[in-house]
């Protein structure tokens, strides 16, 4: 392994959004999720050879959705795929796409290092109040009609979804610890650029002696990241996703990107509904908790082709520390 792979260096969690993943009009297409993951993976290996030690995890909303939907269509054939396993399916799937794509753009500027997907459980709380008030978007986006037909024939829970049509909703309780940390440290620690975490990892309870069961949820993979990036003491939490920035007023005339936010104005703003419910902000949550245990640490939402900038502070909405002097 070379100098620049060892296990050494400022560590960055880049969480991916699962609809980032996805620009084709055929939004289930393979292909076009492959495409943009390859397109994804230069900037992530750009940022190794600016000594950053990466995890990369990724969402899985809208690939989670068509996987069970896929299943409710082939029912009368072959058995129904169980939630937890629909998500386990994407963490398999989307690893693959990014172990492809990070392997075949270290090997083309010549760089040794392993890649590999950790398959990740998140422990979650069966009590999680979630699990009667259901959040989390998955699968495609339809118009409301649809979205009402669905609920009615196949019994859909169905939200429309921060302005952009109407989707499917699932639980999603709170991470509340990553089964696989251990493993994923270790791996980080002998410089393996690890993808881990996928759809805010597999949900699973715990009967108290440790023997762990799965259950019916989609995890948000942004609180699932923070949850990550805390617990390895990461140096920077980065969330790419749709936008370059976040906004304020965000779609109306009165719109203004933002560069930087302090705990308190991100809270403020929350509170206010500033933020997208289920898009935006469990993202700047996320950063808030992030920065909130870890004051020195870089949180940073930008989109995928402007990580390097953003880490450079040229973009991005930065999510500081109150206290922390603004540059
Ligand atoms: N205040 C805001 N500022 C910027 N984008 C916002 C805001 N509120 C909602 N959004 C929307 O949230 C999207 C990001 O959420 P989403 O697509 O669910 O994320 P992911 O990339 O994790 O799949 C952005 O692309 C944008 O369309
Ligand atoms: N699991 C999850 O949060 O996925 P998305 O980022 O695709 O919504």
């Amino acid at each position: 392994m070379s100098a620049n792979a060892s296990g050494n260096g400022r560590l960055a969690v880049v969480a991916f959004g699962g609809n980032a993943l996805i620009t084709d009009n055929d939004h289930s297409a393979i292909p076009d999720q492959f495409h943009n993951v390859e397109a994804m993976a230069p900037h992530v290996v750009d940022m190794i050879e600016d000594g950053w030690r990466v995890l990369v995890t990724h969402g899985n909303g809208p690939q989670v959705g068509f996987i069970l939907r896929r299943s409710e269509l082939a029912m009368a054939e072959v058995a129904p795929v169980p939630m937890d396993y629909a998500v386990a399916d994407t963490q398999g799937a989307i690893g693959y796409m990014f172990n492809k794509a990070l392997t075949n753009e270290l090997r083309r500027r010549g760089l040794a290092r392993p890649v590999a997907t950790v398959v990740t459980q998140t422990l979650v709380d069966a009590a999680d109040p979630a699990f009667v008030n259901p959040t989390k978007p998955v699968g495609a986006f339809m118009d409301e009609g649809s979205a009402r037909r669905a609920a009615a024939e196949l019994g859909w829970t169905v939200a429309e979804d921060a302005g952009r049509g109407w989707r499917r909703i699932v639980a999603s309780p709170r991470p509340r610890a990553i089964v696989e940390l251990d493993t994923i440290r270790s791996l980080l620690d002998t410089g393996v650029l690890v993808v881990a975490c996928g759809g805010g990892g597999i949900p699973v309870t715990t009967n108290g002696q440790g023997e762990l069961a799965g259950i019916a949820a989609v995890i948000d993979k942004d609180l699932a990241s923070e949850l990550l990036a805390r617990q390895l003491r990461a140096d920077a939490l980065i969330i790419p996703t749709g936008v370059e920035k976040v906004a304020i007023g965000f779609g109306t005339p009165q719109q203004q990107w933002l560069d930087r936010l302090t705990v308190s104005q991100a809270v403020a703003y929350a509170e206010s509904g500033q933020f997208g419910e289920g898009s935006m902000r469990p993202k700047v949550e996320a950063l808030v908790g992030f920065v909130t245990a870890n004051p020195a640490g870089a949180g940073v939402i930008t989109d995928a082709a402007n990580l390097g900038r953003a880490l450079r502070r040229e973009t991005g909405t930065w999510i500081e520390a109150d206290d922390r002097p603004a540059l």
